[in-house]
């Protein structure tokens, strides 16, 4: 679903400019978790941003189901943002305080123009109950909601225009710990009911091996290391990632014991959402 080959990328800096990403080089495949873990600065972010089109990449391509993003313009351009959809580590920035639920969640599909007002509020229903609200949530306002809510709101809302990828920025970062449980295993349900691609960038190894399936290690812009999860996480190859589980408490279920149906052990919740 994710293709990304060679990929270098710069930012300005004074009257030149910086390379943040060098030579990247990975894949993710359809209902495919991958996990981008690395410390702040190492280039997550610009690396999300060159995927959804927003940063131009110096050399190099991301293709999204075949298409070469950053050959698109115009109206196929606007097409690939239908396609992959981003959810960011503070939902209660991502979302207007003044829209409620329901407007927040339509909103995509208004400006995409798919549906009317009809189909688009029973899309809403359905969204809501894909990312495990309950209806009357639909009518509140995001202070109205826990951080937990707001960030079921914000995935409902990147997946009212049925994108292929998702790329989730440190989307439990702001989250108590029994709170990340609970969407963790949401984007694993999402992953397995919706064959969603999924790429997953946190800083934190302990939460994106409980739900990877892959994981791809960067430091300061180069991939260092990537594999599947358990052979990254029980044999690593480089350093770097011997460092980062070294500062790791280990936490939670591997991924086979996710797909085993015991995802609720995931450090599941002692406060409701
Ligand atoms: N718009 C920008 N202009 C100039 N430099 C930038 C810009 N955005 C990011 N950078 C620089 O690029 C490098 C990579 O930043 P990036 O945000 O991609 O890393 P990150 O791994 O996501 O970090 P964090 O987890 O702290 O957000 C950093 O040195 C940062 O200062």
């Amino acid at each position: 679903m994710l293709e990304i080959e060679q990929l270098t990328a710069s930012h300005p800096r004074g009257r030149g400019r910086v390379t943040v990403i060098s030579n990247v080089t990975l894949r993710v495949g359809a209902g495919e978790i991958v996990g981008l873990v690395g410390e702040s600065g190492c280039g997550k972010t610009t690396l999300a941003r060159v995927i959804t089109g927003l940063h131009r990449p110096d050399t190099g391509s991301v293709r999204v189901a075949g298409t070469d993003v950053h050959r698109l313009r115009g109206r196929h351009l606007r097409a690939h943002r239908r396609q992959v959809q981003m959810v960011f580590q503070d939902p209660g920035l991502s979302l207007s305080p003044r829209q409620a639920t329901r407007q927040a969640i339509a909103e995509p599909l208004r400006i995409h123009r798919i549906g009317d007002t009809r189909s688009r509020q029973q899309r809403v229903d359905e969204l809501l109950g894909l990312v495990g609200l309950d209806p009357d949530v639909g009518e509140r306002r995001p202070r109205q909601l826990s951080g937990g809510q707001q960030q079921r709101v914000a995935i409902a809302r990147a997946l009212a225009v049925a994108p292929r990828l998702l790329v989730c920025d440190e989307p439990v970062t702001a989250l108590d710990v029994s709170v990340q449980a609970k969407i963790l295993n949401l984007l694993c349900d999402l992953r397995d009911k919706l064959g969603l691609a999924c790429l997953f960038i946190s800083h934190d190894l302990a939460v994106v091996r409980q739900l990877a399936d892959r994981i791809v290690v960067m430091r300061d812009g180069r991939v260092v290391e990537q594999g599947p999860t358990t052979a990254v996480t029980t044999q690593p190859g480089h350093p770097y990632t011997r460092e980062l589980l070294a500062a790791t408490p280990t936490i939670g279920l591997g991924p086979r014991d996710v797909a085993a149906g015991r995802r609720s052990e995931i450090a599941e919740p002692h406060s409701k959402l």
